[in-house]
Order: C-alpha cells, then structure tokens, then sequence
C-alpha cells in the first residue's frame, strides 16, 4: 500500500469530491461522522471540550460537536481566534453550530479566555491537521501546553495539532494525544520512533476515499500490509521435496553466544528452507545439536569463535553471517574473505555489521542486492548519527542506493531501503520483541527466504512482516513482557497460515 504524503492526501480528497462525486462539505461530515462514532462507541465522559482552528481540521472539529451533541453529549467549543476569516467548510460548519444554540461557543482571544479542563472531561484536539506549515507560536502554542498540561485525556483529529505529516517535528509544540483518529491511511509521522509521544494510539477512520486515486499516484514509500505480503508468499508445490527450498548456510554464535546460532537456525528452519547448516565455534556444537536436531553443523577449528571459511561457498544458496560472532580479528578475516567469495545472496546482522563499522573499506565488497539489517545504534555505527528520524530514513535510502544494498533499519516500524530508491515501512511487530534474540530470528528468517529462492527485496519484505507478525501472535497469546524471541519463532507457522 502507497504511503501518501499531506499533499497527496490533500489531492485524493479533491479527487474524490470530483469523481464520486460529493462536496466538501459533504466529505468532512463523512471524516465527522466516523470520529464521533469512534468517540461516542470508545469513550465514557462528563463533557466533551472541543478546540477547533479555522481551518478544515476546525470544521472536523465544529461538526463533531454537532454530532457528539445530537448522540446526547455535552459539549463546549473552543475557537482558536485569528485574523483568517476561516475555509468555506470550517464556515458552513460555525454556522450550522451557531444556530443550535445549546452548544456554548466560545473564542479565544488571549490567554485569559482558555477554559479550566475539568479531570473528567474529555479534549477533542482539532485546531491544526495538515494544513500545518510552520511551528505553533503565540495563542496557538499556549492553547497547546494549556490541553497538555490537563490531565484529561486528548483525542486528536486527523494529527496532533502541531506535529507535521512528512517530516520531523522535533522542538515543535505540539498537543500529546492519548488517540489520533486520522483519515483513510497512515501518515508517515505516525510510523517513527520520534512522534510516539504525542501520537498516542492511532486509528484509522474509513471515510470512503476514491479507490482509484492511488493508482495515479506515485510515492517513494510503501506500507508492508497483509496484502503485499501474500503477494509475495509462494505456497509450496506438493510434489516438493527438500531440495526445492534452499540450502542456508548460517555464521553464527561464540563462546558464551551459542543461543544467537540457535535461535537464528530455527528460525531459519521453521520459515522454509530445505536444509540449514549452522558453522559455529566448536563449543557450541553439541548446544546447536541437541537444541536444533534438524540443522547440520559445520565445526570451526577453534573453541570459542568462528575464524574461517573452510568450505566452499557454492555448495550454498544463501547465507546469513553475524549474531552473536564478536568482531575480533579473526571474525574480520572471515568477514573479509566471505565478502570477497560470496557469489550467493547474503545477510549481513549484528557483529557482521560492527565489523564493517569499523572496517567501512568492506562496504565496497558487498555484492548489488546484500541485506544489512541494522538497529538503529548498529546503523548509527554504520553510516553516522541522523539529526531524526526523517533524516535516518533518508540517509537508509541514500546509503541503499549508493551501495545497491537493501538496508533493512529495525524498529517498532522496521523500514526497508530499497537499491531503486524506494522505500517500505512495516506494521506488524509489537514492544515484546525488543528483547535480546528478537533480531537473531530475524537474520535466520530472511537468510531462509532468499535460500527458497525469494528474491532479496521479498526476502526482506516477507521477512520483516512475517517476523512482527510471528511477534504479533505470540504476544497475542502469552503477553508481551514474557515473549522469548523462541516463543516468536514458534508463532511463524501460524503468521505464514495467515498469508
Ligand atoms: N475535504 C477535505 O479536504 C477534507 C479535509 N479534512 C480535514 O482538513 C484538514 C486540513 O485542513 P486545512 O488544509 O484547512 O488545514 P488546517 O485545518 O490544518 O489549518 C490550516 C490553516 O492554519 C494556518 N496555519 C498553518 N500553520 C499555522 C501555524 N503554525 N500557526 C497558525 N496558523 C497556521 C494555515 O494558513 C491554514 O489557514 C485535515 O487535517 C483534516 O482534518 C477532513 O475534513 C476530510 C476532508
Ligand atoms: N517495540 C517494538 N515493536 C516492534 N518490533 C520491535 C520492537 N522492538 C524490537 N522489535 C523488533 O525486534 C528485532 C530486534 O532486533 P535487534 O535490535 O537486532 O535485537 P537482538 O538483540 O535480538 O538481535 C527487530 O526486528 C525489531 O524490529
Ligand atoms: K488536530
């Protein structure tokens, strides 16, 4: 699914109005009539305090008060007074209003208009959406830190007033929603880390938006959603048989580390591949047999971490180097070396990427199509510290396509930098996988896509949502502060039997 800047949005609702077609009017009392319904189905309070600009998100506003009203609510409006006269729908709205005359309007001109918010009340945020185009100041700012500083909860409208669709809103004041009730599809400032204080929980309200819009539109970024991902899945033929889906080959694990190869080869196993050989310091042979009986393992010489390559890489269809390895000087040998041979598709995760931090010469060995998958602070070790999170994502895409590499950048959102410039954020996931081991299955589970022969941009976007969603199960079953990254990668067979 496209994800659609402010603009773009802005253009589909214009083209939804022309082509259904309906008014304007008309299609803010649909986003309307879809937020009062949510508030009136989720929320339980004495009074409904609404703060409206005079701009459409306002309008949102004016006209969810009517309706919270008409449902038997009591409501108080709130308008942030300026010298804009106000858009034809936020007018058309105040008018309707001001004729019901139990609904008190009032407008705020100075600081001394701003209402006490009682405990119980509930504060409907609808002063800016993406109209947006500079930092709240002045009235606006106060009228902000004034809903912030209540500890009744906020529901915002479409945004929170003050933060920007596409881009980072750091040091803007802005309102701290407890919900974002937001239109027809995701925005992008709802999928970074940076914005979660102030975007709360979001829902996205179905206001019935053209569906042909999209297809006219082209966007550098994509949502992976359930649908992509089916695309992608390719069931398995029944006549299969092992050798149809890959040999991987997984460098894994160090004295003390042993789990990381573990858990990296099961999942590797549990996502597909034919077979899986784990080559792993010769004390963690008998951990990986006896843990993983279906995995192969391939001893190094040493004891206590992995040092060469004494096979051919051929005898492979993919690989997977990193967890738990260290990054000693026999590892960057190794890693060296591996770069220089690899003729096969490859995922490069944990230490793998430390070493290249601190060896950036081996980044002109990766082969067109490599996956790293880096955490933020692995990246930041990488290609340097971002000013946000916007500039992070930009810089993945940058650094993709300058190093024809997909960058698969982990987070609540993991985001996939494609080599062509495009870019695909993930929904599946939740907070129970940020425990030690979570990015080891990760490694196992691409690393096994591309071995079934998946190419490297469905690998990585098959891997990432099959993994959250793997996460999404478990934590559906035994909660998220008790999730084991095992525990996940038992969850990946019913994630591929919802493709
Ligand atoms: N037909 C439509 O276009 C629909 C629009 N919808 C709503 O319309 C909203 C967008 O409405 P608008 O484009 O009117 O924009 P806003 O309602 O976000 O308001 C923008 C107004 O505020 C001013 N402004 C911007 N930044 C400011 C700042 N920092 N300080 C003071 N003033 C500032 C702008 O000049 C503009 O006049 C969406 O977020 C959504 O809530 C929905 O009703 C769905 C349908
Ligand atoms: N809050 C979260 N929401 C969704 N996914 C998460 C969250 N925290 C961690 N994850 C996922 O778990 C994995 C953690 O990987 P990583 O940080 O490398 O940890 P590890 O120490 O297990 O290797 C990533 O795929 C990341 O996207
Ligand atoms: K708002």
């Amino acid at each position: 699914m496209k994800l659609l800047n402010a603009e773009q949005i802005r253009q589909w609702d214009a083209f939804t109005i022309k082509n259904e077609p309906l008014s304007s009017l008309e299609l803010m009392e649909r986003a309307a009539n879809a937020c009062a319904r949510w508030i009136v189905q989720n929320t339980l309070a004495e009074s409904y305090y609404i703060f409206c600009g005079k701009g459409n998100n306002g309008g949102d506003g004016l006209a969810i008060a009517r309706l919270l009203y008409n449902a038997n609510k009591k409501v108080a409006v709130y308008i942030l007074e300026s010298d804009a006269k106000g858009s034809d729908d936020y007018i058309s709205n105040f008018n309707i209003l001001h004729h019901l005359s139990a609904i008190p309007i009032f407008m705020i001109r100075g600081e001394r208009d701003l209402p006490e918010l009682p405990f119980n009340c509930i504060i409907i945020d609808a002063l800016f959406g993406t109209g947006l185009n500079r930092p709240l100041t002045g009235l606006a700012a106060k009228m902000v830190d004034h809903i912030n500083n209540s500890i009744a909860p906020a529901i915002a409208i479409d945004i929170p007033s003050g933060l920007f669709g596409d881009h980072s809103s750091a040091h803007n004041t802005i309102v701290k929603a407890r919900h974002t009730l937001s239109f027809q599809v995701l925005k992008t400032a709802f999928l970074v880390a940076e914005n979660e204080p102030w975007i709360g929980h979001v829902h996205i309200m179905d206001i019935n938006l053209h569906p042909a819009f999209p297809d006219e539109v082209s966007t550098p970024f994509s949502i992976i959603n359930k649908s992509l991902a089916s695309r992608e899945y390719r069931p398995r033929n029944a006549f299969a048989h092992k050798g149809n889906f890959g040999h991987a080959l997984l460098i894994a694990g160090s004295w003390g580390k042993a789990g990381a190869a573990v858990l990296c080869s099961r999942a590797c196993l549990r996502t597909g591949a034919g077979l899986v050989t784990a080559h792993v310091p010769q004390s963690g042979v008998t951990v990986l047999q006896t843990a993983v009986p279906e995995a192969m393992v391939f001893p190094d010489k040493e004891a206590e971490q992995v040092s060469g390559l004494n096979y051919d890489l051929n005898h492979f269809t993919a690989v997977g180097i990193g967890p738990g390895i260290g990054t000693g000087v026999k590892q960057q040998l190794l890693l060296k070396e591996l770069l220089e041979h690899i003729q096969r598709p490859l995922v490069l995760d944990a230490d793998a990427l430390n070493i290249l931090s601190e060896n950036k010469a081996l980044l002109n060995l990766l082969k067109p199509d490599t996956i790293l998958t880096p955490h933020p602070k692995e990246f930041a070790r990488l290609f340097g510290e971002a000013a946000d999170d916007f500039k992070r994502i930009e810089l993945a895409q940058t650094k993709a396509m300058e190093l024809s590499i997909f960058i698969v950048l982990k987070g609540h959102h993991s985001f996939v930098a494609c080599p062509d410039g495009t870019g695909y954020f993930n929904i599946t996931g939740n907070a129970g996988m940020a425990k030690g081991g979570s990015g080891d299955a990760l490694t196992g589970m691409v690393t096994s896509l591309l071995a079934q022969g998946y190419l490297p941009k469905e690998a990585a976007l098959l891997g990432v949502f099959l993994h959250g969603l793997a996460g999404d199960l478990a934590a559906a079953s035994g909660g998220m502060e008790a999730l084991l990254a095992s525990d996940l990668i038992d969850h990946i067979g019913n994630a591929f039997k919802q493709l």
